[in-house]
């Protein structure tokens, strides 16, 4: 398996929104425009969140597959390039002990 496979698919993506071509569903979503692409995106959410609950590892695999070509068709609308979630992933890699203290609430006061 190619370990670029995720900008591979970006570069597709991209293709599709700068040289349209017949019967892409890529186009197609760019066609429709951001309310579709949207709601796509909150559909294969909630299609991965179910099979996660159910306990479906194929199935939620599939989801989890669909969701991120989806939020890469979002993030091309929206001229946000690949490497800025890379790049912030990154940064965030740098950093760990993440969990924010719980805070107590007192009630005596
Ligand atoms: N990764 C994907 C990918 N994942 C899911 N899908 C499509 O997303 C659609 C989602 O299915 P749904 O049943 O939810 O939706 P639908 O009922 O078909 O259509 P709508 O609800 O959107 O109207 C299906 O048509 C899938 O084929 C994808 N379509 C394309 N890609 C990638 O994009 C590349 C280019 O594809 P084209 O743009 O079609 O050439 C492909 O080679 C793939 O790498």
């Amino acid at each position: 398996m190619s370990d670029t496979i995720l900008h591979d698919l970006y570069q597709v993506v991209l293709g599709r929104k700068s040289d349209p071509q017949e019967g892409s569903y890529t186009c197609y979503l760019f066609d429709k425009g951001l309310d579709k692409i949207l709601k796509k995106v909150g559909e294969e959410c909630s299609e991965t969140i179910i099979a996660a609950k159910n306990g479906k590892q194929e199935e939620t695999v599939g989801e989890i597959s669909d969701l991120i070509y989806h939020l890469m068709v979002m993030m091309a609308h929206q001229n946000i390039p690949l490497d800025a979630v890379m790049a912030e992933l990154e940064r965030r890699s740098h950093k760990i002990g993440n969990l924010k203290q719980m805070k107590t609430v007192d009630h005596e006061t």
